[in-house]
């Protein structure tokens, strides 16, 4: 899996553009700020505050109920948070409609998928460029004149630029439901790099795949931050990926973030153990990716 070692020195992993800096980060993307989140009586995020840098590649882990889908709705716009702020860009985010969110920049992917299961793998990722299409039905009359034909040619090209990376060539004209679990999922990613996000959030890509599958999706992820510069937050429940390639890690707990930073501090705090494996004792050897994928 591109070589990487769990726990070793994080600015390794860092993207090149960032590595020189002497924290390793560069310019905040997004600051999310004393963020809760209720639904009734239930408190899903209490006073949650991060922020990841440009070109980071953060990852949420937690176990089960953690509120880690919760943070990431907040974030994408399907979940309003009841309190606190976020901030995009340096822009007050917190208000804004998913929609206008896909078109700032704020990509996703679910954990379920979200596939049109009747339509070609192809359609399915072009129906995730739509909003990026400057003409529509009144200027398409000037389709003849050259202006919707040039900006239809170069949305297939950045479709098919998609396609290539996410090697999904061979299955481009297949109907989405047809595919396998893994493949779905491929192109549910491709879906979301489509949009050109400068933020992608991810929720769980390697959910149900196999080890194979797993180490392609890691690759992706991995080279659509360093090769196509994508700020990355990622949920992930496989520890050991979650370890290797992630520059930074927040782990949430009942709604709260217990703690965060490079990987093998997070895997060496006693609250991260506590949370996963219920040990007490501070003393004990730091935790392993598998103990707390277990
Ligand atoms: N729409 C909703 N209505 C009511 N409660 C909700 C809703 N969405 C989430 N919750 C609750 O909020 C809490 C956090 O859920 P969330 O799905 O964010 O956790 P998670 O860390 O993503 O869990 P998992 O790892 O199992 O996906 C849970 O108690 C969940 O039942």
């Amino acid at each position: 899996m591109n070589g990487r070692q769990n726990g070793g020195d994080a600015r390794q992993k860092w993207p090149a553009h960032l590595r020189h800096r002497e924290d390793g980060l560069g310019t905040t993307l997004l600051d999310v700020r004393d963020v809760s989140l209720r639904f009734g009586g239930l408190r899903a995020l209490s006073d949650v505050s991060f922020s990841v840098e440009k070109g980071e590649l953060f990852s949420i882990i937690g176990p089960n109920g953690a509120g880690k889908t919760s943070l990431l709705n907040c974030i994408s716009g399907r979940y309003s948070p009841s309190e606190g702020k976020i901030f995009f860009g340096g822009r007050d985010i917190t208000r804004l409609k998913p929609n206008r969110r896909a078109a700032i920049g704020i990509g996703r992917t679910f954990q379920n998928l979200a596939l049109f299961h009747h339509m070609s793998v192809l359609d399915n990722i072009m129906v995730g460029r739509h909003h990026l299409l400057k003409n529509n039905f009144l200027t398409g009359a000037l389709y003849w004149f050259g202006g919707a034909q040039k900006e239809e040619l170069e949305h297939r090209r950045k479709v098919e630029d998609v396609i290539d990376f996410l090697d999904i060539q061979h299955v481009r004209k297949a109907t989405a439901g047809t595919l396998s679990y893994g493949l779905r999922k491929r192109v549910e990613l491709a879906r979301a790099v489509a949009l050109e996000p400068e933020l992608i959030l991810l929720d769980e890509p390697m959910a149900g795949m196999n080890l194979e599958e797993k180490e392609d999706m890691a690759r992706y992820i991995v080279d659509l931050n360093e090769e196509w510069g994508m700020t990355i937050i990622m949920i992930e429940h496989d520890m050991g990926v979650v370890m290797d390639i992630s520059h930074r890690v927040m782990v949430l707990d009942f709604g709260r973030k217990i703690a965060h930073g490079q990987p093998a501090d997070v895997l060496a705090d006693p609250h991260v153990r506590k949370a996963y494996l219920g040990e007490e004792d501070p003393e004990i050897e730091p935790a392993t990716p598998q103990a707390l994928s277990a």
